[in-house]
């Protein structure tokens, strides 16, 4: 095989967000479920006849030297050639981008396990999923979890991770138009970082007594964006009245659970058009699992 085309990248969603406490190197101690959707991003992979990476797609604000998806890329590239002593083929990556950055949709980080994942099967390089899972770490937080590849239950900065159920329904979400980049909010002198710590079944029980996730949890990340950002309280207070709506991550977007597809679509058909704004449904796998 010399190429792999159409690999999907979703985008997640942070079901919860709290933050339980600070570590000694200034990240935070999170608790979050994240839960995977069917709307994202879309990579190809091509190799070439030389070494080198090279991304094909110009990505505006993000130049090619500091673009996750060719950092990800050698990074695997120089793993292999300390494995094996042999250095793989280069690649050309093209990107159909379509998450918003800084949205607290996890794009970036999606992008870069996307190529984690195409490479290893393209190069036959035989990582296992811990051993890409830890790769991809240093360079973005949720990168594991898009390696683990389900909806999980996640804790320490985001890298330990559990598989939990989550509702099985659709998801408004709504871009603010804003970017919020992520080291402002966690910096932030009005973050609360004292929620105490919950465990797996208390949010199992949860939906399984209430039938969903309405009123569990929330995102404490919320109330520095909102401030910061006032577009995303304005979004947040919009999406209220259909439904619990918070904030992803981050932020900038904001996100309500619905049962079903004509529900999303009646709330989509009555979004002020200063918005950009979709359904996505929650997806259990990655579905570059089935690709792979
Ligand atoms: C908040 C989340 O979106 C939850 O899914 C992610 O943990 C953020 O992931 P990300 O955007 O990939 O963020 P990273 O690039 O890893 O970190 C950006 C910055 O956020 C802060 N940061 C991030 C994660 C964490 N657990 N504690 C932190 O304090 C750090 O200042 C870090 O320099
Ligand atoms: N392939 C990429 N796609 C998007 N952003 C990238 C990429 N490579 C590097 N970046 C940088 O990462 C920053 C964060 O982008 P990203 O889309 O991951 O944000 P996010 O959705 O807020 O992430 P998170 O939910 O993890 O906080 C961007 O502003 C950009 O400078």
């Amino acid at each position: 095989m010399t190429s792999l085309k159409n690999c999907p990248a979703p985008a997640k969603l942070n079901l919860f967000l709290h933050v339980n406490g600070r570590r000694a190197d200034g990240y935070h101690l999170l608790q979050t479920v994240f839960q995977l959707i069917d709307h994202g991003d879309t990579l190809h992979f091509e190799l070439r006849d030389d070494d080198a990476i090279r991304r094909v797609t110009d990505l505006p604000g993000v130049p090619e030297e500091s673009d996750l998806i060719i950092r990800a890329a050698r990074l695997l590239q120089a793993e292999v050639l300390r494995r094996t002593g042999a250095l793989p083929r280069g690649v050309d990556i093209a990107i159909d981008k379509v998450l918003p950055m800084g949205g607290g949709l996890g794009g970036g980080s999606s992008d870069a396990a996307t190529t984690l994942m195409a490479l290893n099967s393209l190069w036959q390089a035989g990582l296992s999923k811990e051993e890409l899972m830890a790769l991809g770490l240093p360079l973005g937080a949720d990168i594991p979890f898009f390696i683990f590849g389900e909806t999980a239950f996640a804790e320490g900065v985001g890298e330990a991770m559990r598989p939990v159920q989550a509702p099985d329904c659709w998801y408004v979400v709504i871009e603010p138009g804003v970017a919020v980049p992520t080291a402002a909010i966690f910096c932030s002198e009005h973050l609360t970082r004292d929620t105490p710590v919950v465990i797996i079944t208390d949010f199992s029980s949860h939906l399984e007594n209430r039938n969903g996730l309405k009123g569990f949890g929330k995102n404490d990340l919320q109330q520095v964006a909102t401030k910061l950002f006032p577009p995303v309280a304005e979004a947040i207070e919009w999406l209220s009245a259909y439904g619990d709506a918070r904030m992803t991550g981050s932020g900038a977007c904001v996100f309500s659970a619905v049962a079903t597809e004509a529900e999303a679509d009646a709330v989509l058909a009555k979004v002020p058009a200063k918005w950009k704004a979709w359904k996505a449904k929650a997806l259990d796998r990655h579905p570059i699992i089935a690709k792979l």
